[in-house]
């Protein structure tokens, strides 16, 4: 069966819609045949990928940005838990979309050349999984960053539009609204680790646990984290004041927010989250993988070397 692109046409602020027609003929001379489906919502991803790797495709690749390569990845980890068949199904990326976290995780250069090399070399890469439970609704997957705080309410902004411009411009303004709203959250977090668990109190703007290093277009939040050590890393920014916060988010580019003393650093392989202010619900949320999902609760686990990768 032929490898399935799975294309999100509104990826890299619909860039990729345009522009995927010319790019069929180097992927067909790099990987042969292929059969295409497109994303016509959010969410689609996740069904047409399921129904990929159930239907047989030994190689899906998602063709979009980080919301899409979640979305795919979701799809692949859905399909199975009813059929031991779709655990061969391969995942690949060709990036598209604006931030590229992923993909930077991963170490692949940004060209569309060296993502079909990556492909059609055969080399694998096993990765770890996140499969996370909250926000009252049904279990879901990420690949490389879940965060809690600032981030969520920046993704509900985004997706609630109303920017003229898009783009950068609508993330711009979503960020200066988030600070204004933002709340600081009082988080009890019980981190485990080899079967024992540390309970911590943390109060932050911003808690990430981190499969992959980087979110949020190029910051490098976790500088150490590997994508197949079987472990996340906890990384909660310092800073109880907004201004501090802020000048704290600028050292997450080049990693030295790891440095200070009011950075928490911890390790684990199951992570609980809990809010001890809860008036601080509605505020304080869930960025999935670049996606906003709800809220605290969580309860997130890790499962090892889950997906396999053609990167
Ligand atoms: N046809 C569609 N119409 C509207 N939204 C869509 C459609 N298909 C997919 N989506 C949604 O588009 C959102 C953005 O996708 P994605 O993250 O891949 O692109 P991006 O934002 O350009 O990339 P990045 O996150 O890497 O910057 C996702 O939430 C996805 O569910």
């Amino acid at each position: 069966m032929k490898p399935l692109l799975i294309v999100n046409p509104r990826s890299g602020g619909g860039s990729t819609g345009r522009v995927f027609d010319s790019m069929r003929g180097t992927i067909e001379r790099a990987l042969g045949p292929f059969d295409v489906a497109m994303t016509e919502r959010q969410g689609h991803g996740i069904e047409l990928a399921r129904e990929g790797a159930l239907a047989g495709h030994p190689l899906v690749i998602a063709v979009g940005g980080d919301g899409t390569l979640h979305e795919v990845a979701n799809g692949l980890m859905f399909a199975r838990e009813t059929s031991e068949m779709a655990r061969d199904t391969r995942l690949a990326m060709i990036a598209q979309g604006t931030g590229g976290d992923f993909r930077k995780s991963l170490g692949l250069e940004h060209r569309l050349d060296k993502y079909l090399e990556a492909i059609a070399s055969g080399r694998e890469r096993t990765i770890d999984v996140g499969r996370f439970q909250g926000g009252g609704k049904a279990h879901h997957y990420f690949v490389n960053i879940l965060s809690v705080g600032m981030g969520g309410l920046v993704d509900r902004y985004v997706a609630q539009g109303g920017s003229a411009f898009g783009g950068k411009a609508a993330y711009f303004g979503a960020s200066a609204r988030a600070l204004i709203n933002a709340r600081l959250g009082n988080v009890v977090a019980k981190v485990t680790r080899d079967g024992k668990t540390e309970e911590r109190r943390i109060r932050s703007f911003m808690i990430a646990v981190c499969n992959g290093r980087y979110f949020g277009g190029g910051m490098q939040v976790a500088p150490t984290a590997e994508l197949d050590d079987g472990l996340f890393e906890v990384v909660a920014l310092g800073a109880t004041s907004k201004l501090g916060f802020v000048l704290n988010t600028n050292r997450i580019y080049s990693g030295a927010h790891m440095r200070q003393s009011d950075t928490v650093h911890l390790r684990g392989e199951k992570i609980v989250f809990e809010l001890a202010n809860q008036d601080a619900r509605e505020m304080f949320l869930l960025d999935v993988d670049g996606e906003a999902m709800g809220q605290l609760p969580i309860t997130i686990e890790m499962l090892p070397k889950a997906l396999t990768l053609r990167a």
